[in-house]
């Protein structure tokens, strides 16, 4: 019978380095600390495949479909070639480099703190065992393994044709033809990339584009995604082969659609089944997500595991990197707490959630269908763009923004709106929500620069007023 190696034992144990690396000490009087990533490269999926990389590639498409779209405006002769390789190799220069400097800080920064580049699994509570058979515990651990692309159950991984957004960015140039599966944020996001890069994408998706989004956004953004790319809803890929060089999808309506790349897009899991979350007993959701209480420890039988906590896609419900570094400045305060500080709990307002596609989206709260069904007297109120001075120099015609209110309290219980600068216009209404501030006075009692985007949300609070 072989022995186990005696554990080696920490302070703290994080797994995963994306935002669990924001808690290792920076001094050298801190708790001696471990953090293991088994990420090809340092830092995490927001870094490497994830937000970073994909909007500096949907900055270029931006840059590109405005461009092009100037020739309605009156600007003529607007020739563009964006060069996928110049582009990737600049992204990735950059990111890479951010990746290693990090990877190398972790290695030798503080001596405290040790490094372990291997997966991990559960042994016990506060445990684990690495791939190459060390045994390291701790008083208290931080589980932040994040999530995983889902597997398309007909279109393989192992063809070299199909990616997920962990390969597609490095590929060597934008395929001539390219499907997407899938019609949330990921797909959404790619299609623009891909089609400002002149790639012939066909979109499919299983339901309708961006189902959790409120209905006039998304049918909206179909509307516009279809001038660019083909956009097939409500159909499912049933079958696929390749020959190397190109992929046969056949759709459940029974078209073959050929193309020389696939890009699966269909969500995201969480790494609790690789890690063995389960088999320590913790509690999960049913999408296998862990379980916390409102200071981010985790749970087993609906009570906290002592040391345990979890932070980012492993346990929330907002696969989003600001909710998981929020959550991550929750954790690093309760672990702390001996300290003498009491524990903090994790009760920011609304998430905001942006897809930086084209039109650019941005929402966070309810729409009125969902504050009706939570028994909410509520109502809404769209504003247009084109109804606003700086509309008619885009000389817009469809982006909108559309608030759903709180009769009783005239607080903000959805935001919605598509169209340039979404995010940024979004930002006013996630701070008067985040605050509970009624809509009262908030459009007059405040100078909004003449004429700004944020006009829109000036006159859409306003008409919002008016309806109390
Ligand atoms: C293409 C794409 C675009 C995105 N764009 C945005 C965006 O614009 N804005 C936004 O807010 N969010 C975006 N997201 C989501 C965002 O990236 C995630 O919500 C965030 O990165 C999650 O952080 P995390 O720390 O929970 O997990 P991660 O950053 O994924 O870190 C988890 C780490 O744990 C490691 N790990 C997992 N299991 C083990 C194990 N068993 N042993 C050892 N190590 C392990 C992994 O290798 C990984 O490095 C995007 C995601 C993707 C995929
Ligand atoms: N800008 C951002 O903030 C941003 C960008 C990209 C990703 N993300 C995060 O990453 C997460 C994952 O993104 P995503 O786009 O992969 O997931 P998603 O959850 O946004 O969308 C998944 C889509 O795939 C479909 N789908 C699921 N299973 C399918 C199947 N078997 N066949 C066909 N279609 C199927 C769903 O109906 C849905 O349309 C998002 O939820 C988001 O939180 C955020």
């Amino acid at each position: 019978m072989t022995e186990r190696p005696a554990a080696e034992h920490f302070d703290l144990l994080i797994i995963g380095a994306g935002s669990g690396n924001t808690l290792p000490p920076g001094d050298e009087d801190g708790p001696k600390t471990a953090i293991v990533d088994d990420g090809p490269h340092f830092g995490g999926t927001c870094l490497n495949v994830g937000c970073i990389p994909t909007k500096m590639f949907v900055h270029v498409a931006d840059v590109v479909r405005n461009a092009r779209d100037a020739q309605r405006l009156g600007v003529h002769d607007v020739r563009l070639r964006p060069s996928w390789p110049e582009v990737r190799d600049r992204v990735f220069g950059r990111i890479d480099q951010i990746s290693e400097g990090g990877e190398s800080y972790r290695e030798h920064g503080n001596p405290r703190v040790t490094l372990v580049r291997e997966r991990v699994e559960m042994l016990g509570d506060r445990e684990v065992l690495t791939a190459s058979g060390r045994r390291l515990s701790a008083e208290t651990l931080v589980i932040a393994a994040g999530s995983r692309a889902r597997h398309h159950d007909v279109v393989p991984l192992s063809s070299p044709l199909v990616h997920t957004s962990d390969t597609i960015m490095r590929i060597d140039d934008a395929p001539r033809r390219l499907a997407i599966i899938g019609g949330g944020s990921i797909a959404s996001e790619f299609a623009h990339v891909f089609s400002a890069f002149g790639s012939e994408v066909t979109q499919l998706v299983r339901g309708r584009v961006l189902s959790s989004l409120d209905a006039d956004v998304a049918a909206t953004f179909t509307e516009a995604a279809r001038e660019r790319w083909r956009v097939e809803t409500g159909t499912s890929v049933v079958d696929f082969s390749e020959d190397g060089r190109v992929a046969t999808l056949t759709t459940d309506a029974g078209e073959r659609i050929e193309v020389d790349a696939v890009l699966v897009a269909i969500g995201r899991i969480p790494n609790t089944d690789t890690l063995g979350t389960y088999e320590v007993g913790f509690d999960h959701h049913d999408d296998g997500r862990l379980r916390v209480d409102a200071y981010q420890r985790v749970l087993r039988d609906g009570h906290p595991v002592p040391g345990v906590f979890a932070l980012g896609d492993i346990d929330s419900e907002h696969q989003l990197k600001h909710v998981a570094n929020h959550e991550a400045r929750v954790v690093a305060h309760n672990i702390a707490v001996e300290s003498g500080r009491r524990l903090m709990k994790n009760t920011l307002g609304p998430v905001p959630d942006v897809v930086f596609t084209d039109p650019q989206i941005a929402s966070f709260g309810v729409t009125l269908e969902r504050a009706e069904q939570l028994g909410y007297d509520a109502f809404e109120v769209m504003h247009h763009y084109g109804s606003t001075a700086w509309g008619w120099a885009l000389e817009d015609q469809r982006s909108f923004c559309k608030l759903v209110i709180a009769r009783g309290s005239a607080t903000i219980l959805g935001a919605h709106i598509v169209g340039p600068d979404a995010a940024v216009l979004l930002q006013p209404l996630v701070l008067a929500a985040s605050f509970g501030h009624s809509i009262r006075g908030l459009a007059r009692g405040q100078y909004w620069p003449h004429p700004a985007a944020s006009e829109v949300v000036e006159n859409a609070l306003l008409r919002a007023e008016e309806e109390l």
